[in-house]
């Protein structure tokens, strides 16, 4: 295949807000700084937004990971038929939002960790799937 090929950015990039534009060798990047980059995120948390949201979080166990901007949360169900029904159950609704965990099971724990990496940081989708895996694992 020959010739400069060009892509669009997928159906994620709105996600954060960006610009849909053809990724190209020939244009300059539109934003290629962190905070420029998570200010135009339309899912991005404001912080007087995330530190609200963060909190009420800690208060069901999340805790803040550090060196990244990130929420990590490990869960423990009576068995691995439980903890692997959880687990399909969440995997329905990350599909559902095309919003997924990045996580760990091992036998009944599971270890969530949530960050949106199109943005580079925690955004709003990541609080919206915190607390549905809150409900739901209340609910088993
Ligand atoms: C191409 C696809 O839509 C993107 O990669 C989606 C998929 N799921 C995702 N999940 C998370 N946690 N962050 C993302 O930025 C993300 N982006």
């Amino acid at each position: 295949m020959s010739g400069l090929m060009f892509s669009a950015r997928t159906s994620s990039s709105w996600a954060c807000g960006r610009l849909l534009r053809p990724a190209s060798l020939l244009l300059p990047p539109l934003r290629d700084n962190h905070a420029s980059k998570m200010s135009s995120d339309s899912h991005w948390l404001p912080p007087a937004d995330r530190d609200q949201q963060v909190m009420a979080l800690r208060a069901s166990g999340w805790v803040e990971v550090e060196e990244r901007d990130a929420i990590f949360k490990e869960l423990h169900f009576k068995t691995f038929n439980q903890a692997f029904g959880f687990m399909s159950r969440v995997a329905l609704q990350a599909e559902k939002m095309n919003h997924h965990p990045e996580w760990f099971n091992v036998y009944n724990k599971v270890q969530i960790t949530l960050t949106t990496h199109d943005c580079g940081g925690l955004s709003k989708r990541d609080v919206k799937l915190a607390k549905f895996i809150d409900k739901i694992a209340n609910s088993m």
